[in-house]
């Protein structure tokens, strides 16, 4: 009998519960998910999914569920693995947490949100194709129960990686769509991986940025002029460091972003971490985008004033989770400020 591919799943939230749902939908593969918080709950009773592309599921459950990553280093080795958490960083490194899980012959797919993500992977995984799965989903989990509001839409590709010839790097990328692409889906291969995430900036590192600054949905901010006044001149900016990068956008881009979510008062999905007091995906939104302009040597002043305040609010988020601790004492300073 022909064995499935395995794939192991890690951070089952709003996307990664949907992906793992969709690779269970098609039947190619044994899916395994690794969940922290709510293991208990899962293991027990499954996830409750309401979703506007697969209708409602009851106490669904993959192949295999793992309370952490180390837990599934035993049932390895696996050919994929989909790594579908927030990207921070600053807080836990994705090449840290997957450690336990790469063997030889292992790709791994990111679906998450930002730029550049592929570049500490291949560093530190030499000759392992890393997928690039960019979702457009309106998805969220609370608790076991999956509230999927937006399509999955996702374009998948794989990260620039001169360890992996390009044969086998679009290869394996096949090979994982083909195990997840499903007729309730719509997730298609995007050759250029790269260009596909600058275009997601566009709305990404201007309106989730600003929202959370400023504390007010997509809606509100057009309301109060935001729109013109701070996220035109991001966009802008974005596109330059884009086109200097070698990715020309269309010239819709800017239009396109603005009317992405036209009639609704949309609350990105950075903000929403913001108002639940999480951490936010600061460094792989703005961070990675801010160190190419830099190295390319393209002026980015509105981005930078928006990426140092969210430094200052990224502190508050540490610290309000126990992650920065902040001396009892305030120590005392003796640089001279001028
Ligand atoms: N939600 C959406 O509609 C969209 C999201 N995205 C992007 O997709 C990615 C995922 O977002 P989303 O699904 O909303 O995220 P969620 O916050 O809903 O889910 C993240 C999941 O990862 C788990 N997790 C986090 N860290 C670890 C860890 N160290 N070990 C094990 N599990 C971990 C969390 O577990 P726990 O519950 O224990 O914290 C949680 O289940 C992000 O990059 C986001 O920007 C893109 C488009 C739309
Ligand atoms: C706009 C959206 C929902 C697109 O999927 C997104 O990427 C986000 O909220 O971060």
């Amino acid at each position: 009998m022909e064995t499935k591919p395995k794939i192991l799943l890690i951070g089952p939230g709003g996307v990664g519960t949907i992906v793992a749902y969709g690779i269970y939908y098609v039947g190619k593969a044994d899916i395994s998910i690794v969940v922290r918080r709510d293991y208990e709950k899962v293991k027990e009773n499954g996830y409750n999914i309401n979703s506007c592309d697969y209708g409602e599921i009851k106490n669904w459950k993959p192949d295999n569920i793992f309370p952490n990553v180390e837990a599934a280093a035993s049932y390895g080795p696996f050919d994929f693995i989909v790594v579908a958490t927030k990207n921070l960083p600053d807080i836990i490194k994705v090449e840290d947490l997957i450690e336990p899980v790469v063997s030889e012959h292992t790709s791994v797919a990111l679906f998450q949100n930002g730029f550049d993500l592929g570049r500490p992977l291949i560093a530190k995984y030499p000759g392992h194709v890393i997928i690039s799965g960019v979702s457009h989903i309106g998805s969220h989990n609370f608790h076991g129960e999956i509230h999927q509001t937006q399509q999955d839409k996702s374009f998948v590709s794989y990260f620039e990686n001169s360890t992996v010839s390009k044969e086998v790097n679009e290869a394996k990328t096949k090979e994982f769509i083909a195990l997840y692409s499903n007729e309730k889906n719509n997730c298609t291969y995007f050759p250029d991986g790269k260009w596909n995430r600058y275009k997601k900036l566009v709305y990404n590192a201007s309106f989730n940025t600003i929202c959370t600054l400023t504390g007010v949905d997509t809606g509100r901010l057009e309301l109060s002029g935001g729109i013109d006044t701070i996220v035109l001149p991001a966009m802008r900016e974005i596109i330059a460091i884009a086109k200097a990068d070698g990715c020309e956008l269309s010239d819709d881009a800017i239009n396109s972003a603005i009317h992405s979510d036209d009639g609704d008062y949309f609350r990105p999905s950075m903000l929403v971490d913001a108002d639940k007091g999480n951490p936010i995906e600061l460094e792989v939104i703005l961070g990675n985008l801010l160190r190419v302009a830099n190295e390319l040597g393209v002026a980015a002043p509105t981005l930078n004033v928006i990426y140092n305040l969210l430094k200052v609010v990224q502190f508050r988020l540490k610290e309000a989770n126990g992650i920065e601790k902040v001396p009892k004492e305030r120590p005392i300073n003796d640089k001279y400020w001028k």
